[in-house]
């Protein structure tokens, strides 16, 4: 038994064809399918070599001149160029189609008759009288809405026909004009397709948010959470160009400053924390009490950690940065600061601080037992000790849609944004972050980004503080 479209059971009638003949026609037709498919892809293999061996010619590179192999460059640069940009329109036309599929399946799901529509009853009323009914009095006013209809769908046409690189010109401009309060990194604002390079670590991810015509005017309303991350203000030891790590030392007068500036901006923007996270070194808990103490939001919980503890930096501690550029060199200091798989030498028992680490009472508190705390860590390390406690601990805090902080060291907030915005193993030794200066990410439901890290607060200011961190590890010219 069927049930047509009157709603009345009938017979279902008999099949012609017999179900052996049925199913030898099914296996035919499979059959037929995969010898198709299996063609169309040996097709594809074809084209692909015809179109490869046509873009990209095998490089003739001897015998070139140095004018010849810069142009050579050049040209290979801007072809780069090219395919990118056509990638990114491809992204965004499959995206859109996906978008459109998505919508009609749904519209087919309803129409099969999981939406019960009422019964209606055919009624003789003319356009004036039911507008009436609609909007009573107003209805006069509203008499043109023919016309209104019309302008309405010309707007939405030419919309429709923008260039997806201009809306992200457009929002280029939008980030340009917050630039003097939110930070974005330098060289953010540009065309579209050199975005794509700044955030070359997951370029992927980003041709889904700035390469889709449709997806770009919602990039805002992506953003479901926001986390603010948060170097803590100047330490003692940062001010004497030392490596501080798991030395517990107090924040510097100017430290105590940037944090309650820091505070007070954060305020003003009418930000709101639901929980805080600290690692347990005094100069970020400090921190912490401070920037709650200027937004008046003292009642927030802290929760401390050792995972979110600086990177231990071994038997580096309590060494000057500069003096060590001198012996070592600047490139040994650069790769021991900002290397991601880079591990300097391991602290042991003759280190000077060796007893005031290990012997400090915090260290009995920490989930796992003190022989088994790093001597020594590169980036990745830190990574890993971290990752647990984001996952187990602070994610599940976010996603519940608490604003959180976390108030923690350069590195420990290197490693996590290292890990939420995908950056490469080489790319994040490019990324310093200044004492006191706030970094905004704001993620989609995923914990993904979607749009740049923004450091709050002045811009130049900001720079300013970068160049100042990066030059630590650089040779004092004074005693060359
Ligand atoms: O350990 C330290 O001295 C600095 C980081 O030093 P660099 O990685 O910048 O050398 O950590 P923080 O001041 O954020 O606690």
């Amino acid at each position: 038994m069927a049930i047509n479209v009157t709603g009345f059971r009938v017979k279902k009638p008999k099949p012609k064809i017999s179900a052996s003949r049925r199913l030898y026609l099914k296996t035919k037709i499979l059959k037929k399918a995969s010898t198709l498919l299996e063609e169309e892809k040996k097709e594809k293999v074809i084209e692909r070599e015809r179109i490869l061996s046509e873009r990209l010619p095998p490089l003739q590179l001897s015998g070139l001149s140095l004018q010849d192999l810069q142009t050579l460059c050049k040209e290979l640069h801007r072809k780069i160029d090219g395919v990118d940009d056509d990638r990114y329109n491809v992204a965004s036309k499959v995206a859109k189609n996906e978008k459109e599929v998505a919508d009609l399946s749904h519209k087919i799901f309803e129409l099969k008759g999981k939406m019960k529509r009422p019964n209606l009853k055919r009624v003789r009323v003319s356009a004036e009288a039911m507008l009436g009914a609609l909007l009573g009095s107003r209805h006069k006013e509203s008499i043109d809405f023919k016309a209104n209809l019309k302008t309405v769908k010309k707007e939405e046409e030419k919309r429709e026909d923008t260039d997806w690189r201009k809306n992200v010109d457009a929002m280029s401009v939008h980030y340009m004009r917050h630039s003097s309060t939110f930070g974005i990194e330098p060289g953010f604002v540009a065309r579209a397709s050199s975005i794509s390079r700044i955030w070359r670590p997951d370029s992927h991810r980003l041709s889904v948010l700035f390469g889709c015509r449709t997806l770009v005017p919602q990039i805002f309303l992506m953003s479901k959470h926001k986390l603010f991350l948060l170097r803590h203000g100047e330490g003692a030891w940062n001010k004497e160009n030392r490596f501080c790590s798991w030395v517990d030392q107090k924040l510097s007068e100017n430290g105590v400053l940037e944090a309650k500036e820091c505070g007070r901006m954060l305020k003003q923007h009418g930000y709101e924390f639901g929980r805080v996270f600290t690692s347990i070194l005094s100069r970020s808990v400090q921190t912490a009490w401070l920037v709650l103490e200027s937004m008046g939001q003292e009642w927030v919980p802290i929760t401390k950690s050792w995972r979110l503890n600086e990177r231990h930096y071994g038997a580096l501690i309590g060494l000057n940065r500069a003096e060590m550029a001198l012996n070592h060199g600047e490139e040994q200091v650069k790769l021991w600061r900002r290397g991601y798989d880079v591990t300097p030498p391991p602290i042991d028992e003759s280190h000077p601080y060796y007893a005031q680490i290990y012997n400090d009472r915090r260290y009995t508190t920490c989930d796992v037992p003190k022989d088994e705390l790093p001597k020594t860590e590169s980036l990745k390390e830190v990574l890993d000790r971290l990752l647990p406690y984001w996952n187990d601990v602070i994610v599940p805090e976010i996603k519940s849609g608490q604003t959180v902080l976390i108030s923690a060291h350069g590195n420990s907030c290197r490693a996590l944004l290292k890990h939420l915005e995908g950056i490469s193993d080489t790319d994040i030794v490019n990324v310093t972050l200044p004492t006191g200066v706030p970094v905004l990410l704001e993620l989609d439901e995923n914990l993904r980004p979607v749009k740049p890290r923004e450091l709050l607060g002045d811009q130049a200011k900001i720079q300013a503080a970068i160049k100042k961190v990066e030059d630590q590890g650089k040779v004092d010219e004074g005693k060359k």
